[in-house]
């Protein structure tokens, strides 16, 4: 019995590090699962294609988690183990949400293999995908906004300490991403110092929770480039065009958002910089089997 099912990276409003309150968006680019799941192998395991060094835990743990919860219940004998394959479009540990998504992808992809996607609601997949990068020490608090936004699709804010929803919303925007080549695991990043700016961040969750993303995002990117102590300059070079211009997470990747013109403006500042700019969309549609 196998299960595909493909998630869309994100990009951050408001890093939750500062006081556990996060919002995210999601965009057009991909990490697909494909889980295979046994009825007489109890073992668990998982790849990632291209990356044989890869730290699976994280996927691992999504499928067994799918398994405790739904591996009898539609099937007999029930599934007991499984493999799990991911393929992505995401750079992994740059702030784009690759583990939401790799997450995300495994849990509904294991449930698709189980023939059980209408078990679980998608915020309760995104849930137990948080549990597992919990478990997996992948996060620092879960970031279930980041989960959201990649398994609901649009903007979500969210309390990551509750794994609360907040608020959803569908936006239209074209997107630049600037990946610089470095990674930047969550799990490292000084949350002590992140947690100094909590004043700022709560503003930008009130620009977020009054619908003013862009605003939210821009005085999100200039508080966390600080506390996070990244360059500040890419952001000043993104605002000459666009309203909404960030550091992603915990970096080192930027995200940009407005209209298509704008952002190719913003693209030959960028494009000077080490590492990759990508031109992509905001994404609606969240994740979805395949
Ligand atoms: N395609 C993938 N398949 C399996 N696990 C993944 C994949 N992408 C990311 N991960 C997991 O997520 C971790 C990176 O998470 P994190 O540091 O939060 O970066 P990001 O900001 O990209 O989410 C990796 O070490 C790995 O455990
Ligand atoms: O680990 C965490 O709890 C978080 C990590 C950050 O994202 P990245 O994983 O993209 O760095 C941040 O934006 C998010 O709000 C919470």
């Amino acid at each position: 019995m196998e299960g595909t099912a493909a998630a869309p990276a994100a990009g951050t409003v408001l890093n939750a590090l500062a006081t556990g309150r996060g919002s995210a968006f999601a965009i057009d680019e991909y990490t697909t699962a494909t889980v295979e799941v046994s009825t007489d192998d109890e073992s668990v395991t998982g790849e990632v294609a291209g990356a044989p060094d890869a730290d699976t835990r994280l996927v691992e743990r999504c499928v067994e988690y799918v398994l405790d919860a739904h591996g009898g219940a539609v099937g007999t004998p029930p599934a007991v183990g499984g493999h799990v394959r991911t393929e992505s479009e995401v750079p992994m540990a740059s702030g784009l949400k690759s583990s939401s998504a790799a997450a995300n992808a495994t849990v509904m992809a294991t449930l698709d293999a189980l023939g059980a996607t209408d078990r679980m609601t998608r915020e309760d997949m995104a849930r137990l995908g948080v549990m597992a990068a919990r478990d997996a020490g992948v996060t620092i608090t879960g970031a279930f906004d980041d989960a959201s936004a990649s398994m609901l699709g649009g903007v979500t804010v969210t309390d990551n300490d509750a794994d609360d929803l907040l608020a959803r919303d569908e936006v239209d925007w074209d997107v630049l991403v600037w990946t610089p080549p470095e990674q930047s695991f969550s799990a490292d990043a000084d949350v002590e110092r992140c947690r100094q700016i909590a004043p700022m961040a709560r503003l930008v969750e009130d620009l977020a929770l009054d619908g003013a993303y862009e605003r939210a995002m821009t005085v999100n990117g200039l508080a966390f480039c600080a506390a996070l102590q990244f360059d500040t300059e890419p952001l000043v070079e993104g605002l000459r065009h666009v309203e909404g211009v960030s550091l992603s997470g915990t970096g080192p990747s930027f995200t940009a958002v407005g209209d298509r013109d704008a952002l190719e403006q913003v693209r030959e500042y960028w494009a000077e910089r080490p590492g990759t700019t990508l031109l992509t969309t905001t994404q609606t549609e969240g994740t979805h089997t395949v």
